[in-house]
């Protein structure tokens, strides 16, 4: 248990060193197209294995998620945002479920993020849904994208299982979404205009996810998420990451770094303020979690880390990010 904690603790000093704005240059930003994935998945794994350890970031096409759906997620995000605050506030945030304002805290930055979110872990959403008439369909079609999502980051997670080793279904299993144990997670995110500030609010500060993987919807015209891989993290250069249409933007999460003992880094990101006197719009995104369920025990095929539940390993992030949330 001592060495589990160290271990997070490890996570958290890492990401205390990243609040500075640093300063921005373009890198590759690999896209990888998914199309014809049974037939080409072993092409499809290599590319991906490269994206991933060499830079630790990467964005899909052709993953099957109609454009539609994507921008009916939107549509659902706006329409659960724009609720009166006192409706919203009748579905609060436990768990990684439920909806909180400005109530996230990064340890790089020791400030709220200028934000609120909405997060769906399907089986401790009750009483956290909004009702049939306050939203007509918003559980239906949410629950719908949320397993659309999780179909793609399961075959993205194949891929590195196969790399890893492991059994080509390892991580499926692993995420097995009708267990009372699953904790993958929708997040919608929705942050705020903010107008001509000398010194704005951090959207949201430098951290690398407590996930295994991360699927990331960005809008056409609401930029603002920033990468920077973590084995370079002492120069702190961003990369800005430009929404493109129907493209995912993927990256590894600490929970997989630690399950490949190390070979697949986790990479920070951040959602930029603007610049000194700069004004930009409000910006809605839609992250999903890819985080295997409570049970789990993560384990490297190297054994570099001492075992520990993903229920502990996620119990431990939360709790350094929301207080009392967990
Ligand atoms: O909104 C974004 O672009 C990034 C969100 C994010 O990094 C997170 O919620 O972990
Ligand atoms: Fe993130």
């Amino acid at each position: 248990m001592e060495k589990t904690t160290a271990y997070a603790m490890h996570e958290l000093t890492k990401e205390s060193r990243m609040g500075a704005r640093g300063s921005e240059a373009a890198r590759e930003v690999r896209i990888i197209d998914l199309s014809d994935f049974d037939q080409r998945k072993h092409e499809i794994a290599d590319q991906l294995w490269q994206a991933a350890t060499d830079i630790g970031f990467f964005q899909v096409t052709g993953h099957g998620i109609p454009l539609d759906d994507i921008n009916a997620a939107f549509a659902n995000a706006e329409r659960f945002f724009a609720l009166p605050e006192s409706d919203k506030a009748r579905h609060p945030l436990s768990r990684n479920a439920g909806w909180e304002y400005r109530a996230q805290i990064r340890p790089s930055t020791g400030k709220p993020d200028h934000k609120e979110s909405y997060q769906i872990t399907l089986p401790r959403m009750n009483g956290l849904w909004p009702d049939d008439n306050t939203l007509p369909g918003f559980c239906a079609e949410v629950m719908k994208f949320e397993r659309q999502c999780w179909a793609v980051g399961m075959q993205l997670l194949s891929c590195f299982a196969l790399k890893l080793g492991f059994p080509e279904d390892f991580f499926t299993r692993a995420h097995e979404p009708s267990r009372e144990t699953y904790q993958s997670t929708l997040r919608m995110l929705h942050y705020f205009a903010i107008t001509g500030e000398v010194d704005g609010p951090w959207r949201a500060g430098a951290h690398t996810d407590f996930d295994c993987l991360t699927l990331l919807f960005q809008r056409d015209g609401q930029g603002g998420l920033q990468v920077c891989p973590g084995k370079e993290m002492e120069d702190q250069v961003w990369t800005p990451i430009t929404p493109l249409e129907g493209v995912i933007t993927c990256n590894i999460g600490d929970m997989l770094m630690r399950w490949s003992d190390d070979k697949l880094p986790s990479n920070f990101h951040r959602v930029a303020n603007p610049l000194p006197g700069v004004s930009v719009p409000a910006r809605y995104s839609l992250a999903f979690f890819c985080q295997a369920n409570e049970d789990v025990i993560i384990e490297g095929p190297e054994k570099k880390y001492p075992p520990i539940s993903a229920q502990d390993y996620l119990a431990q992030r939360i709790s350094a990010n929301f207080s009392g949330k967990y």
